[in-house]
């Protein structure tokens, strides 16, 4: 079904996921985090954005695990997010990113089908296999992103991992000139991966302690890359990886200097809602990326509500 009505996505998040009240309907379970942004004068070459004037920015982030399950284990293989939102004076600028470089979904519909294929069955209050089996065989845009977390062990700390914008974005200059891109943050502490010990160990409470504690030891630091998109790039499908060849230019670097539970937390109020974007970055006509805003809203008016 495509477009899909938000309300529909949301209900068909809540039976695939099941619903905890007062928090997200998806990555429910999570870790805020603070520090600041620096960007470069690269950055500024392409994009009027605040962002990239070479001030200090600050920012409140949030890392979670996908799904709603709010005591989902971090030995399991799934997506792993960041989502950042940058305040530059009377704007706010957010990126809210996965730890894998391919969206599983070209379309909302691909997606909504995942949630409905995902819902457990009334008998067995599982998953049925067949249900999924069908949806794999019907969804070729699922397959990069399956592919991807099926043959990676996930992070061992969330300072260990890259996170990407996945949607292109169009950075716009001073003169109006609009320059494809797509982003990344690359961790400064390098990958690490859980080794498969270390996952068959199956602790499932380990990355905010991980992180409260590397920010303790002093400032933890990602990379901003942006991707130059050409002509012939799609812009409208995170399904689609671009080619290995295109330019990848740095303009700046995160900075994340303490983590904290949620609960509380500077993160937990933020809705952080992809098209929440400063003067200087647009976005495309992806129609993931447009559908993600109106969904974001209703779990927000519903965590808010103690719904
Ligand atoms: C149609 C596709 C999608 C739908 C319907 C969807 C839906 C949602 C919803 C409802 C939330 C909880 C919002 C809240 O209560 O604050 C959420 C959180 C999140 N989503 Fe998506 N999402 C989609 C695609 C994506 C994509 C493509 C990415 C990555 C580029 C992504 C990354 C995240 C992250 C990182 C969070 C956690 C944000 C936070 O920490 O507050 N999602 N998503």
């Amino acid at each position: 079904a495509d477009p899909v009505d938000p309300n529909q996505m949301i209900a068909a998040m809540e039976k695939a996921f099941g619903v905890t009240p007062g928090q997200r309907r998806n990555h429910t379970k999570g870790t805020c985090a603070s520090g600041e942004f620096v960007g470069l004068k690269a950055g500024a070459q392409y994009s009027r954005s605040a962002l990239f004037s070479g001030t200090t920015i600050p920012v409140v982030a949030r890392f979670s695990l996908g799904g709603g399950n709010p005591h989902a284990s971090d030995s399991d293989k799934g997506g792993r997010g960041m989502a950042l939102e940058f305040k530059l004076g009377k704007e706010l600028q957010h990126m809210t990113m996965l730890n894998v470089p391919v969206f599983g979904a070209s379309v909302p519909g691909t997606f909504y089908d995942l949630l409905v294929a995902l819902a457990p069955d009334e008998k067995t209050g599982k998953p049925d296999p067949e249900k999924m089996k069908l949806f794999r065989e019907s969804h070729p845009d699922f397959h990069g992103m399956s592919s991807f977390i099926g043959s990676h062990n996930p992070p061992a700390n969330y300072a260990n991992a890259p996170y990407y914008s996945l949607h292109a974005f169009k950075f716009v200059d001073k003169t109006d000139k609009q320059t494809l891109v797509r982003w990344e943050f690359q961790p400064q502490d390098g990958m690490r991966p859980l080794t498969d010990a270390e996952m068959n160990k199956g602790e499932t409470d380990f990355l905010e302690n991980a992180l409260i504690e590397r920010t303790q030891a002093g400032p933890v630091k990602w990379d901003m890359f942006i991707t130059l998109g050409q002509a012939g790039d799609s812009e409208v499908d995170a399904s689609k990886p671009w080619p290995e060849d295109r330019l990848k230019v740095q303009v700046g670097t995160l900075a994340l200097t303490s983590a904290s539970n949620q609960t509380n937390g500077s993160c937990e109020p933020i809705n952080f809602d992809p098209l929440v974007l400063a003067d200087g970055i647009m976005a495309t006509p992806d129609p993931v990326l447009r559908a993600r805003s109106a969904a974001y809203a209703i779990s927000f008016g519903k965590r808010l509500s103690g719904l």
